[in-house]
């Protein structure tokens, strides 16, 4: 199978006054379509930076990030817009949902933006959620919260779902239902998942596994038999 998505030796410096800090230093990886990537590496090492190349959300200084075709690298900003909006789905670590709309409200913004986008209530029940549509997200636990903004990001039907430490706030679990809410995402409608997380201990359910150290992709390994995370302990 082709590659659906590269990085190509690419570079992103941050500068500090008179610090510099390379925080994506030659970074190089290939992903295929439908695959669930597990970004792993400690804090600092530039998951984040990585994850939002990708996503549209950052520049890099130089190399290339090849999407479905196109190196969204040389996109401009309006380019770069329509990127995100049509074909990144976000999770957060911290939901970022919007306090004052409720869950279905959260994800119909989402889907009126989208060209393509799914059935609301659908994607909702989807994530177990067909009771709380209309709750406000201060009346849901973290983990509903979670499942509203995965539902948010599907709802627009994206190419690819770029999660940054989506379990991070929840308890053991309640990450675990979230991650095989993603999984199962991954397996059941071929979308590219990729998870950007500290816990080695998820890496046995991925396709492929990059682990990042010090702004470089270090080791890229693929996994011929992913486990399922309810028979993942840590
Ligand atoms: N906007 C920014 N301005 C300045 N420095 C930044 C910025 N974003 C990231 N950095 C720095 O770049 C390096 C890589 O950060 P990044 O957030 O990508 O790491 P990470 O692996 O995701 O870490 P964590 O697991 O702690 O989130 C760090 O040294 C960080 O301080």
């Amino acid at each position: 199978m082709q590659d659906y998505i590269a990085m190509e030796n690419v570079k992103k410096e941050y500068k500090m006054g008179e610090v510099v800090i390379p925080a994506s230093n030659g970074v190089s990886f290939s992903i295929k379509k439908g695959e669930f990537v597990v970004i792993v590496g400690a804090s600092g090492a530039g998951k984040t930076t990585v994850l939002n190349m990708l996503g549209g959300m950052d520049s890099c200084d130089s190399g290339k990030i090849l999407v479905d075709g196109a190196d969204i690298s040389r996109y401009n900003r309006r380019q770069l817009t329509e990127y995100r909006r049509y074909d990144i789905g976000f999770i957060f670590q911290f939901y970022n949902l919007i306090p004052n709309l409720t869950a279905k409200e959260n994800v119909e913004l989402a889907a009126e933006i989208s060209k393509n986008s799914m059935d609301v209530e659908k994607v909702l029940a989807q994530v177990g959620l067909e009771e709380r549509m209309q709750n406000f997200p201060a009346q849901l636990s973290g983990g509903e919260q979670q499942r509203v903004s995965i539902a948010r990001a599907l709802a627009k039907n994206p190419k690819l779902l770029l999660c940054d430490e989506p379990t991070g706030a929840l308890d053991y679990n309640t990450g675990k239902a979230v991650l095989k809410l993603l999984q199962d995402t991954c397996v059941l409608t071929g979308m590219t998942v990729v998870v950007v997380t500290h816990n080695q201990a998820i890496v046995p359910m991925a396709n492929r596994v990059i682990r990042m150290r010090n702004g470089r992709a270090d080791s890229i390994t693929t996994n011929e038999h992913p486990l399922p995370v309810s028979e993942i302990e840590w």
